[in-house]
Formats: C-alpha cells, sequence, structure tokens
C-alpha cells in the first residue's frame, strides 16, 4: 500500500523579496510525494535558519581573498538601497514595479561592492537566493549612468557596458528576460541605454550599426562570443572599449577546460578592445559552488587583489537548507529506473507536481521522454485528472535540440503547474522554473558540483522542494563523496523496496527500438566515465546495464547491440563482450544511427515507419518536438552524432571531454549546444 505523506513539518520562509517572513506548512496546498516511508518528514533545526542568519564568513575557503564586510539586515528594501545613494530614483522605481522591494542577502551584499570595489569580486550564494539580480541591478546603473553627450561618435554613443558570460544559451536567455522585467519601467531614454542583447545565431542576422547602437548588456556563451568576435568582431568590439563590467554566472561551470581556453581568448580580444582612456574593466563571479580553481582563475583574470563575498556560513553546506533531499538506495540500475518511474507515476496524482527528471545522457532523455508519452493510454495513472484536471505535460530538454525548441520548452515549462521535464545536465545550472516540486535523478553526477545546482532547480525564491535520488548501490561512491567533499546531507535516506513498483511498466511503454538502444549505449559510455571518476568497478556498471537492457528488451539472454567503437572504448573482458554484446561494424553504414540497415531493418520499416504512422498519437505533446529538433538532429547529424559525437569525444578529450559536458557532450562533442 503507498502512503501519502503530509507533513505537519512547520518551515520559517525566508524573506524574499515579497514574500512575507512568515510560518507555512510545508506544501501547504501540495500533498506531499506519495513514497512508502517509515518515518514522518521533519526538517531538522538546522535546515530552518532564516535568511538573515546567513552572513559574510570571516573564514576563507579559497585560498586568502579579502572578504567583503557588508551589511547583514534582515530587511533590506528600496529605502536601504536609496540611502546607499548609488542607484538612481528612476531605477529604483523600476525595480519597485517590476515588485523587486526586498532583497535577498546575496543581493544586499554584493549589490554595492559592485559599484564600489575597484579590484573585482566573486561572490558565492546558494540556488536560487537571487544572483540574477545581485548582478544585474549594478550593470542596469552602470548603463544608465554611462549617458552619451552631444558630441559623442556613433561607437561611443552605442557603447556596451556590460559583458556576461554564461555555460548555457538558456541561461543567457533568462538573463535577457530577467532584466527587461526592470528595464521596462525604466523612462524611454534610459529604456535605450539600457537594452540587452544575447549573442546567438539569430543575433547575427539583426546584425547591424543601428542594431548594436543600442544595446548596452550583452549577454553570451564563449562559444557564441568567440565565434562572433572571429566573425564581426568590430560590430562588437569596438563598442566594448570601455567595457565596466564583465560579469562570469555559474563561473566555477565555467572553468571547466572546455570553456577554459574560450575564456583566455575573451579575455586577449577584450583587452585589445579597450582604449588608453578607458574606465577599468571590473570582473564579477557568480556562482553557487566555489572551489580552488575559481581563486587561481580571479587572480588571474579578475584581479590578483580580488574580493570575496561568501552568503554561505562556514559550516553550512552549498545545498539549500529548504531542499529535502532523499536517497533511494536501489539493487541496481534496472531498479534504480523502475524506482523512479513509479514514483513519477504514482506523484502524478499530486496536484502541483512539476518535476524534472535528470537523466545522464541525450539518448537516454529521448528514450525516457518517449516512454512517458508511451504510458499514456496504458492506464498507468489517472489521465483525466493528470492531463484534463491538471494539463500536465512530458517535456524534453537537452543539447541536441534546436535552440528555438528550447526556448519554447523552457517557457512551456514555466508555466505549467504540473507535469514532468526530463533533461540532461544543460538545465542543471541557472534556469530559473517557478514551483518545481520535485527534482529526480537516477544517476551519479559526473560533476559532484552539478548535483548541487541538479537540486537547486527546486526551492527557488524561499519556496520548499524535493529533490530525490534513485543511486544504485553500485554508484553508492558517489554518495560518500556528496556527503565527504559537498558535506551533503540527507533528510531521509530509504530502500528502493518502500517504493512501490509498477509492474511490467517497461513493457507497456517500450519505445522503439532504435531509441532503446541507443539510450543503453549511452548509459554504458556514461557508466564508464563516472566509473573512472569514482572509481567504481566497470565490471558491475556493465552487468547492470546489460542486465537492465535484457528487462526491457523482454529477454534474459539478449545481446545489447554495439558499435565496434565501442568495443575499443570498453575495452571489457572477453567473456563479457561475448556474452553480453553483439557488435557491429559502424563504417561503411548509411542508416539514419550509423549502424547497419540489414542488421536491424530499420531502413524501411523503421524509425522513418514510425514518422509517418507509428507515433501519430504522441505527436501533440513529445514527438512532434522531437521530429523539430530531436530527431531531426539525429537525422541529419546521423552518424555525426555516433562516430564523431561520442566516439570523438572519447577519443579527443576521454573521460575528461566527457565530464567537462557531463554526458550531455556524449553524442555531440564537448560543448553539444552547452556553450555554444
Ligand atoms: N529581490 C527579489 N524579490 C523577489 N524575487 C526575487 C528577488 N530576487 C530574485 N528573485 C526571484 O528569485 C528567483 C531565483 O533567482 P535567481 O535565478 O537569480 O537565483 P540564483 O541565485 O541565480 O540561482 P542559481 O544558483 O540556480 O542560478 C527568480 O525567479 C527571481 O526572479
Amino acid at each position: 500500500m503507498l502512503l501519502t505523506l503530509r507533513s505537519s513539518a512547520l518551515i520559517p520562509l525566508r524573506t524574499f523579496g515579497r514574500v512575507p517572513r512568515l510560518n507555512v506548512r510545508l506544501f501547504s496546498n501540495t500533498p506531499m510525494p506519495s513514497v512508502k516511508m517509515h518515518k514522518h518528514w521533519m526538517l531538522s533545526e538546522e535546515n530552518n535558519k532564516p535568511a538573515s542568519e546567513v552572513s559574510i564568513t570571516e573564514e576563507v575557503r579559497i585560498e586568502d581573498p579579502e572578504v567583503v564586510e557588508t551589511p547583514d539586515v534582515e530587511k533590506y528594501g528600496i529605502d536601504e538601497l536609496r540611502k546607499t545613494g548609488y542607484f538612481s530614483e528612476t531605477l529604483l522605481q523600476a525595480l519597485y514595479k517590476a515588485q523587486f522591494r526586498q532583497f535577498t542577502p546575496v543581493q544586499q551584499k554584493a549589490m554595492v561592492p559592485m559599484l564600489q570595489e575597484p579590484n573585482g569580486l566573486v561572490v558565492r550564494a546558494k540556488t536560487g537566493t537571487g544572483k540574477t539580480l545581485a548582478f544585474t541591478i549594478p550593470a542596469l546603473q552602470e548603463a544608465i549612468n554611462a549617458k552619451p553627450t552631444p558630441t559623442d561618435d556613433f561607437v561611443h554613443k552605442g557603447k556596451i557596458t556590460t559583458l556576461v558570460i554564461v555555460p548555457t544559451r538558456d541561461l543567457a536567455f533568462q538573463i535577457e528576460i530577467e532584466i527587461n522585467k526592470i528595464t521596462k519601467h525604466l523612462p524611454v531614454d534610459e529604456q535605450h541605454r539600457t537594452r540587452v542583447q544575447v549573442i546567438s545565431p539569430g543575433a547575427e542576422m539583426l546584425m547591424g550599426n543601428r542594431f548594436y547602437s543600442q544595446k548596452s548588456i550583452v549577454v553570451a556563451t564563449p562559444g557564441k562570443l568567440i565565434e562572433f568576435f572571429r566573425k564581426n568582431g568590430s560590430y562588437l568590439l569596438d563598442r566594448m572599449y570601455d567595457l565596466r563590467y564583465r560579469i562570469y554566472d555559474e563561473g566555477d561551470r565555467l572553468l571547466d577546460v572546455s570553456f577554459k581556453d574560450q575564456l583566455d581568448e575573451i579575455d586577449v580580444y577584450l583587452r585589445e578592445a579597450r582604449r588608453d582612456d578607458s574606465v577599468p574593466l571590473k570582473s564579477v563571479l557568480f556562482s553557487a559552488t566555489i572551489d580552488r580553481t575559481v581563486d587561481e582563475f580571479a587572480k588571474r583574470q579578475i584581479s590578483p587583489d580580488y574580493k570575496f563575498i561568501d552568503c554561505v556560513d562556514k559550516d553550512d553546506v552549498d545545498s539549500h537548507e529548504n531542499i529535502h533531499q532523499i536517497l533511494v538506495n536501489c539493487n541496481d540500475t534496472r531498479d534504480g529506473y523502475h524506482s523512479a518511474f513509479s514514483y513519477i507515476l504514482e506523484n502524478l496524482k499530486r496536484p502541483g507536481f512539476k518535476a524534472i527528471l535528470f537523466l545522464p545522457t541525450i539518448a537516454a532523455c529521448d528514450w525516457f521522454h518517449e516512454m512517458l508519452l508511451n504510458a499514456r493510454g496504458q492506464r498507468l495513472y489517472d489521465e483525466a485528472l493528470v492531463h484534463g484536471k491538471y494539463r500536465s505535460d512530458f517535456l524534453i530538454l537537452h543539447g541536441k535540440k534546436t535552440q528555438p525548441y528550447r526556448t519554447r520548452v523552457v517557457k512551456k515549462f514555466r508555466k505549467l503547474s504540473h507535469g514532468v521535464l526530463v533533461c540532461t545536465d544543460v538545465a542543471a545550472r541557472g534556469l530559473d522554473f517557478n514551483d518545481v516540486s520535485d527534482v529526480i535523478q537516477t544517476a551519479a553526477s559526473s560533476e559532484i558540483n552539478n548535483y548541487v545546482h541538479k537540486i537547486g532547480r527546486t526551492a527557488r525564491a524561499g519556496k520548499t522542494g524535493v529533490a530525490v535520488a534513485f543511486i544504485p548501490r553500485s554508484q553508492s561512491k558517489f554518495i560518500d563523496a556528496l556527503k565527504h567533499e559537498k558535506n551533503i546531507k540527507f533528510a531521509e535516506i530509504i530502500d528502493s523496496s518502500d517504493i512501490e513498483k509498477v509492474p511490467n511498466v517497461f513493457e507497456k511503454t517500450r519505445t522503439d527500438k532504435m531509441i532503446e538502444d541507443k539510450a543503453f549505449a549511452s548509459f554504458l559510455a556514461y557508466g564508464s566515465q563516472v566509473g573512472g571518476v569514482y572509481r567504481l568497478n566497470k565490471n558491475n556498471i556493465v552487468t547492470e546495464v546489460v542486465d537492465f537492457y535484457r528487462l526491457v528488451a523482454g529477454s534474459e539472454t539478449a545481446k545489447m547491440p554495439l558499435g565496434n567503437y565501442m568495443r575499443k572504448f570498453m575495452n571489457l573482458p572477453r567473456h563479457l563482450n561475448d556474452a553480453y554484446f553483439d557488435y557491429y561494424s559502424s563504417s561503411g553504414s548509411n542508416s539514419d544511427y550509423g549502424h547497419s540497415n540489414s542488421r536491424y531493418g530499420h531502413k524501411e520499416g523503421g524509425y522513418r515507419g514510425n514518422k509517418e504512422g507509428g507515433y501519430g498519437g504522441n505527436r501533440e505533446g513529445g514527438y512532434r518536438g522531437n521530429r523539430e529538433g530531436g530527431y531531426r538532429g539525429n537525422r541529419e547529424g546521423g552518424n555525426r552524432g555516433n562516430s564523431e559525437g561520442r566516439y570523438r569525444v572519447n577519443r579527443e578529450g576521454g573521460y575528461k571531454g566527457n565530464r567537462e559536458g557531463g554526458y550531455e557532450g556524449g553524442y555531440k562533442g564537448k560543448d553539444s549546444g552547452d556553450g555554444n
């Protein structure tokens, strides 16, 4: 029997902007997740700490930058901001109209130093605590201050005052939206001076003097920015001669090897663009997680004398205390996925169930999303309630989708009050979806900090949320690493036997075989990658994946089809190769997937067949989505996806290449839409 828990735990809400400080019931309007558990849910005292107690730490954990002393007051609103004397009345009014009337600790601590400190800053604050506004308000003030005079030339009039560098384009667009919420309330001339531009493929089409003359805040991923500098350098660089701020958002992610060279190259461009009379450029780095690489980078590219603002207490953890973290110990990979799938189907009946399911690879997302769509019509959940009353939807987001598709999905998921978003690490950082109730994970994160960022998609802006990790015992070293390196404390640790499994769920929702095969091949590659990171037993991982494959394929002896290149990559003992895999040569193939047509007969009846008729029923919510972005991507990139992507990544960067992009990089190469 399943128990629906209704906790009576009272959690003091953070004083957060317009959210009043009061006690609310955890999920007062949302029933608790339905899982069978032994004990009642209570958040610990430690987790109930109000925002006002978060102070600047005395002890600096990255080398020894000077810590900035700033006010730490509970109520910090427009009046307090006005009293600092740094912000114009027009901007204060605009903030008020945009409903930003109280400011969060990171905003209190970082806004004035951003304008004041000559040497640049590194700022750490937990997920969902308002870092974006903390840097955009000073950036807007700087843009407002940069009023052109009648004698200014064209370039001078259109100068760019702030450059924001972010790891994903989705985040870039989100920052644009956040800025526009404020600027639309400014007087018209200031609206002109505070315009924001995301550097995306679309921006190139709009390129032209008039266009650029009006932008003062530019937001870009490192890859796109460099591409733009190289192609159209002067348009942008000419206007960056007097850049005041360079902001690295999700800074530690940007310092991954995949971005590092790009940041150095951007630095060279920006230095060259400056004039003798330019005002010094200030660099500011924001993130919820900071490590030593940040200090090295900050000394080199920000300033040897940069200042550090830390909004995380010295004994505190990086993850947000309003996130109720549950670890579900699973017997193996198949048990993990079965439990997670069952958890989702069971909790769909919960009003306000808005979940993000993070999966380790693009192919795994395509597969699981397809299964979710296939669950419709199988009586696995109350469809009338879920799709009728709750207007729920199942969405997918990963780096292989086109940018317009991704933007649409982000927008749609924001509007939903019920649904599931299946995604890769591309959505792990920075993306702000309101009222996400559950974050679900099924595998170790290849980058340990990403665990903190992923669970941070819930419990934002003073709200509460649940993060459930279904981790197989074979990956328990990942949990050890979370505890030791990140000091993560799970509020609940339960056994997967406590989750009631939906019988035959994989059989009932089975997808096209090719989608399945790709997903399982990617599980193997990902397993090898995280195996390297956490020193897991490779043979166990492989056995678990094959075991899971056999469950899904419905045969205890089925062999997994794998391209020959995977044989080299996996480098398994012969007895495992013989027992588990059916290798095929990928050379000379002309199928969509890079493996022999005759073996699978896909060309005629396979995927294309499905496209025409097979998936008709699913098109509305899901398959169309795939056709537009996802599958097209695969079709066009077909062989490329397989041989250049997965293999190239491994050949070029080995595990490292994968680790950097998470397995987002799996099929596409290092960046895979992330950072480009
Ligand atoms: N002062 C404020 N008043 C009201 N709402 C706010 C305020 N500051 C931020 N918010 C809202 O809080 C949410 C989270 O903010 P934001 O995305 O900037 O968090 P973050 O710290 O950058 O998170 P992450 O580390 O995940 O990137 C957003 O919806 C934002 O609009």
